[in-house]
């Protein structure tokens, strides 16, 4: 079975999809929409994507592909641990680094440490953090660093210079596995952290108190959320659509009334699955 990641080798979407499927063959995509793509077009069974880091917050390209793409569901959850290194060419100076890049949501993370210790320095976006690494390893003559992972820091051959530069101690992200099948993934190897369902739900017209007519149904049947994210619609300011997670497993009766109720609310329910948090080892 093929699984698509976003890539290239040692990205920490990588880390997560190696844990997640030891035994399958890896696909490397260039962005979290090639990843989207590769399922929606059959290239790939399944792909892992991040959904949201503890630090940072949503990866809202996830959010936006998940909401444009309504054949494809969540398959299930997993949390890794995540530490981020700057790390340059062996053969460059330490001193003259002149450029600095990674991923949006490390740089993010790791703003304040960046700020503080390089703050003349640009810093760029790359596509993966394992992207950047092997930008950096391709480039020995150039004074630039790559904040990525150890694995990344391995396998292309560059010197880490700081460690463990994320902002806060607890830095994890959040990974999904995304798929057209409404198959729960499964795995007894990985610690279980919980259930829960998923859902994208668009209101059915600005008017007072329509959130809150949402949100009732699960208030008043003691369903629990775990999470809500708004995101813009694209379609005007103040146009979203809501992104979220009822927590525990699934019961017949009790989550299938809730969404017959939010459709008698003509809230539009894009239903995401109903799946398990897995914990992965950093
Ligand atoms: O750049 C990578 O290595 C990724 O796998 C992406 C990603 C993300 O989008 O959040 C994954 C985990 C970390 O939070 C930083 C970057």
């Amino acid at each position: 079975m093929k699984i698509a990641f976003l890539g290239p080798h040692a990205s920490f979407t990588q880390l997560a999809a190696a844990q997640l499927f030891p035994n399958e063959e890896l696909l490397p995509q260039a962005s979290i929409l090639d990843c989207f793509n590769a399922v929606e077009n059959g290239e790939a069974v399944k792909a892992v994507v991040p959904l949201e880091n503890s630090i940072e917050g949503t990866v809202s390209m996830t959010l936006d592909y998940l909401y444009k793409t309504p054949s494809i569901k969540i398959e299930a959850e997993a949390v890794m641990p995540i530490a981020h290194h700057l790390m340059i060419h062996p053969e460059n100076a330490i001193k003259n680094i002149e450029r600095i890049y990674s991923h949006p949501q490390a740089l993010a993370q790791s703003f304040h440490f960046l700020d503080t210790h390089y703050k003349e320095i640009p810093k760029q976006d790359f596509s993966s953090t394992a992207a950047a690494a092997k930008f950096v390893s391709e480039n020995p003559g150039t004074p630039i660093a790559a904040v990525a992972n150890q694995f990344a820091a391995n396998l292309y051959g560059l010197k880490i210079i700081n460690r463990n530069i994320q902002d806060f101690e607890q830095n994890h992200t959040r990974f999904i596995i995304i798929s057209k099948e409404q198959n729960t993934y499964q795995n007894d190897q990985l610690e279980t952290l919980g259930e829960k369902s998923g859902m994208l739900i668009t209101l059915p017209e600005d008017h007072p108190g329509g959130l809150h007519q949402v949100l009732s149904v699960f208030a008043w049947r003691k369903m629990n959320l775990s999470k809500i994210e708004s995101r813009t619609l694209k379609t005007g300011l103040g146009n979203y659509f809501f992104f979220i997670n009822v927590e525990g497993p699934w019961k017949e009766v009790l989550h299938e009334n809730a969404l017959k109720e939010l459709e008698s609310l003509n809230a539009n329910v894009d239903f995401l699955g109903n799946y398990k948090e897995f914990l992965l080892e950093s």
